[in-house]
């Protein structure tokens, strides 16, 4: 049993916490580049916090500019035990009303301009996606959001698409034929990186808008978007707080912490030492179990 560290990674209108004591901005640096701006690391109720806005604290970064490997590996390197990411999303269902907060269980990927492993040639891992999210940081979520007085949904399919124009009327009528729930720009790759960092990861979609499939005349609009922001965030900022309060006092090994243990398949031997050292953070805990062998 061990300690959790929280990250959060703040989406569109969550560009810092104020839940966090004796908070200090600090800048870290990552193999991959800058992550998008620095950490907010402080303590909540005694549970260590690190914070980190997605597109930036001025949000400067488009969706497919925001350097998921960078961040990811910011967040390991800080010591988080756990990642969950605060989103904006549009509403692909009539019943996720704006203003829903929605826990993610699924993801189809259709962004293609991005970096979206931190593996490759000289050292291969191939680590399982079929769950996607840590169900258990899920629940916590869930319970945080509900105790902020939130509406809330368990269990949705989020279709990351690589923006940053908003969909056609037909591309969102046709992921709702897929059985998408939501859209949004950003849990992808952000998703399949966690999970290489052996990070459990959960997402809370906060719904904006119902994009444009219903062509009801009453399409989706930046300034609606913007806000039903501020009111999700408000309620964000609560659900943050009470994740600290709803956290069992140890944390438990989760599967997704020594994940890499089988999905690391390039052996000792046969790995580029260069990129070895460029994955000090996200596998650097096989490489001593492996090396001590
Ligand atoms: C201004 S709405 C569009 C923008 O918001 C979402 O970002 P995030 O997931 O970081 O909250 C969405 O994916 C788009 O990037
Ligand atoms: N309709 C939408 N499409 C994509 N990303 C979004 N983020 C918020 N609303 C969105």
């Amino acid at each position: 049993m061990s300690e959790w560290t929280i990250g959060i990674i703040g989406g569109s209108g969550l560009y810092q916490t104020d839940a966090l004591e004796e908070a200090q901005w600090i800048a870290v640096d990552t193999p991959w580049g800058r992550p998008s701006d620095e950490l907010l690391i402080g303590r909540i109720h005694g549970v260590k916090f690190v914070f980190l806005p997605r597109h930036g604290r001025s949000h400067r970064l488009p969706p497919s500019d925001v350097n998921a490997r960078a961040n990811i590996d910011a967040l390991k390197r800080a010591g988080c035990t756990d990642v969950l990411a605060l989103s904006a999303i549009g509403s692909l269902k009539e019943e996720l009303t704006p203003g829903t907060f929605v826990v993610a269980d699924q993801f189809i990927d259709r962004t293609f301009a991005r970096e979206r492993s931190f593996f490759g040639p000289g050292v291969v891992a191939h680590v399982p996606m079929a769950d996607p999210v840590c169900p258990r940081l899920s629940d916590l979520a869930a319970g945080a959001a509900d105790a902020a007085e939130a509406k809330v949904a368990r269990g949705a399919t989020y279709l990351a698409m690589e923006g940053p124009q908003l969909s056609t009327r037909a591309e969102s009528r046709l992921y709702r034929q897929w059985g998408a729930d939501v859209i949004g720009m950003t849990a992808m790759p952000e998703a399949r990186l966690a999970r290489e960092a052996e990070l459990p990861y959960a997402l809370v979609g906060m719904v904006t808008d119902y994009d444009c499939w219903r062509g009801d005349g009453d399409d989706v609009d930046i300034t609606d978007i913007l806000s039903q922001l501020q009111d999700n965030a408000a309620t964000a900022q609560k659900l943050i707080a009470e994740l600290a309060t709803g956290l069992p006092k140890q944390r438990l090994p989760s599967p997704i912490d020594t994940v890499l243990d089988t999905a690391l398949i390039t052996p000792p031997a046969g790995r580029d030492p260069a990129l070895m050292a460029k994955l000090d953070a996200i596998c650097g805990r096989v490489r001593s179990r492996q090396e001590g062998e």
